[in-house]
């Protein structure tokens, strides 16, 4: 799209001394995505943030059960592996400088998440032609069924504070499904220090894109069974490309894990149990451990590549360059 609408999102940052607009980062079909610096954030360590503004018309705001992408992003905005929206005080959009003309009838202010897509991320790792450790591979599928549990209980995630998503005992009356689940509309986030199992070694994975997703009412639980089904078939994809990348580049490797290529294959069978999947997904994370695959493989085997170490090296040198500016 033109640049003279991007000249125009330029035009509204000029002036503010708060903001520095980093520029176009992203273009979608339906509109164009900026990187802002927040120069008053943490004290002037300049956080960064997305502005995402659509060309023309509103995010669709869906005929049916199709919801628009800032519903969506409203109903699962304390789910912790969606990205968050954010809102910033005194909005430079808002103002009218001298030669603006922007017209689009909304926006949005996302969390700015660092490392690359998934898409970039895979590509990456199909460069680097190294072993991809089990247990890597178990937490970034961990991050893919929190995103389905955040779309199987939306009524959980639409206020209070961001959180883990986890499932709950009775099924919802409603799910949000996005048939866009695409590999460019997951992003990989920060390493959390305190990010327990999950995102110590791993970074966290979201979902960036909501403007294809649909809100259901949920009849009963053959109804919910079926739509869960649907929701676990739209990260099948992804999980078999992590099996497809789950090289192995010596016959000594710890094989890949033949519970990871059981799942690469869910979506052959009529009906998957989300329950069952995060807890078998969860109990691998937290239970296979290096000491459970150097119990597992006791002789002959190269198990440091599913040590914390290897794990941690693997990370850097997909993410991160020598300099430590993202690779992706
Ligand atoms: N929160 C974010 N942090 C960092 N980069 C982002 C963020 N959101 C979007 N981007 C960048 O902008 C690109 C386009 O974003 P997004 O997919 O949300 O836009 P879109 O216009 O809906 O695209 P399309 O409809 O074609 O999928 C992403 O692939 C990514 O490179």
């Amino acid at each position: 799209m033109g640049s003279r609408f991007i000249n125009n999102v330029g035009l509204h940052f000029a002036n503010d001394i708060r903001y520095k607009n980093e520029g176009q980062i992203g273009e979608g079909a339906f509109g164009c995505v900026f990187k802002i610096k927040d120069n008053q954030a943490d004290g002037g360590t300049g956080r960064r943030f997305a502005l995402k503004v659509p060309f023309s018309k509103d995010f669709p705001s869906g005929e049916d059960t199709w919801i628009s992408e800032i519903g969506a992003l409203d109903a699962l905005q304390a789910a912790a592996h969606v990205v968050n929206k954010i809102s910033i005080i005194d909005d430079p959009l808002r103002r009218r400088p001298t030669g603006a003309t922007l017209v689009t009838p909304g926006w949005i202010y996302l969390e700015y998440l660092e490392n690359g897509t998934f898409r970039q991320f895979v590509r990456r790792l199909r460069e680097l032609n190294r072993t991809v450790p089990n247990r890597l591979i178990w937490r970034i599928i961990l991050c893919l069924v929190r995103m389905s549990i955040a779309m199987a209980w939306p009524n959980t995630y639409g206020s209070g504070t961001e959180r883990i998503e986890e499932v709950e005992r009775d099924n919802s009356t409603q799910i949000i499904s996005n048939a866009d689940l695409n590999d460019d509309n997951m992003m990989f986030g920060n390493l959390d220090a305190d990010g327990g199992l999950e995102h110590q070694l791993t970074p966290i994975l979201k979902m960036i894109d909501m403007g294809d997703c649909l809100r259901q009412r949920i009849g009963g639980d053959e109804q919910w069974l079926e739509e869960t089904t649907n929701v676990l078939y739209s990260i099948s994809d992804h999980i078999s490309t992590l099996r497809m990348r789950g090289l192995r580049t010596s016959p000594n490797d710890v094989p890949l894990d033949t519970d990871i290529v059981n799942l690469a294959m869910m979506s052959d069978r009529d009906e998957v149990d989300l329950r069952a999947v995060a807890r078998d997904v969860l109990a691998a994370v937290t239970t296979r451990t290096e000491a459970w695959y150097r119990e597992k493989y006791p002789r002959g085997y190269n198990v440091d590549v599913e040590s914390d170490a290897s794990i941690r090296d693997l990370v850097k040198a997909i993410f991160f360059d020598a300099d430590g500016s993202s690779t992706v």
